[in-house]
């Protein structure tokens, strides 16, 4: 027997790519539950596929930073802090550096992160706890289908009580512009292509390199264009070193509120004459809407 829940969850989260950077992404996950009735005459509750099962996927992937552990590019050791780790990823023309608590990384044993290395991580973690009735699963994940625009960006909210906070998850995100009411696809064509893969950071958060933890190897290998930022959260302290090419350094946190008013308040210091409203979403499914 078959037992199929869709659109089960969203995982938002970032991962480490040798040829994209730090990708943030946003996947809807469909699960399929095969096994014998048990003896409610059930493969499972659905009550209990949609608590403990999303629980177990949120819990494994979903606002973490996904480390192919594989990939020969990326250097994983313990920072001076109990329980952090640095990260380091050193590709060509590229560095992204880290210190973070160990639980805002996700360490999948794979060269590449894309949908099938996730899956069969997070089929092997779910497996381990399902009931004996139960005797396969299979997970699919999958972009959200959008029909425009959208780009993916990686942040962390320091002032979130909860996982947001972590300095590297991320979204796939579409958006909408209006221009005096109309919709303008070129507009939204121009920021997918500005927010294509970036890394979004608050000014606030700016430190200098003298005050930023990283690992002793990272720090010789950083280029003069390296921005650093850091705070301190709930879960700990987080650091990041990223390179001007791939950051935008936002006036604003990053909730999606402020980034909709970021994003329209650049719009009109660009072209006072109009007025703009944007709608813009923070994975699938939500987002704010601003105006200027
Ligand atoms: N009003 C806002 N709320 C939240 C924002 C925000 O910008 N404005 N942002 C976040 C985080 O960035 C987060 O990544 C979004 O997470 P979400 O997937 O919605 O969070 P949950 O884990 O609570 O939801 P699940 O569907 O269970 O994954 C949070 N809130």
């Amino acid at each position: 027997m078959q037992l199929f829940v869709n659109d089960l969850t969203v995982i938002d989260f970032s991962y480490l790519c040798s040829e994209r950077g730090v990708v943030g992404e946003s996947w809807i996950v469909d699960v399929l539950l095969s096994g014998d009735l048990n003896a409610e005459s059930m493969v499972l509750d659905f009550g209990i596929v949609k608590k403990q099962i999303k629980a177990i996927i949120d819990d494994s992937v979903d606002h973490k930073l996904v480390l192919p552990t594989q990939n020969s590019d990326i250097s994983i050791s313990k920072s001076n802090r109990s329980d952090h780790l640095y990260v380091d990823f050193d590709v060509k023309d590229n560095g992204i550096f880290l210190q973070s608590p160990s639980a805002a990384f996700a360490q999948i044993e794979t060269d590449y992160i894309n949908e099938l290395s996730v899956t069969r991580y997070l089929e092997s973690v779910i497996k381990q706890q399902l009931p004996e009735n139960v005797q396969g699963i299979e997970l699919t994940l999958r972009a959200e289908n959008i029909n425009g625009e959208y780009y993916h960006y990686t942040h962390g909210l320091k002032k979130h009580d909860g996982n947001c906070q972590r300095i590297a998850h991320g979204h796939r995100s579409t958006i909408h512009i209006y221009e005096n009411d109309v919709r303008s696809t070129d507009l939204e064509q121009m920021w997918c292509n500005r927010w294509q893969d970036i890394y979004l950071a608050t000014v606030s958060d700016q430190i200098e390199l003298s005050q930023v933890e990283l690992s002793e190897q990272a720090k010789g290998k950083l280029k003069p264009d390296h921005q650093y930022f850091s705070y301190y959260a709930p879960q700990g302290r987080f650091d990041i070193a990223v390179r001007a090419g791939t950051l935008e350094i936002v006036d604003c946190d990053s909730t999606v509120e402020l980034l909709a008013d970021y994003i329209a308040r650049q719009l009109k210091a660009a072209n006072d004459a109009n007025n703009y409203r944007v709608v813009a979403f923070e994975g699938v499914g939500k987002g704010a809407i601003a105006s200027a």
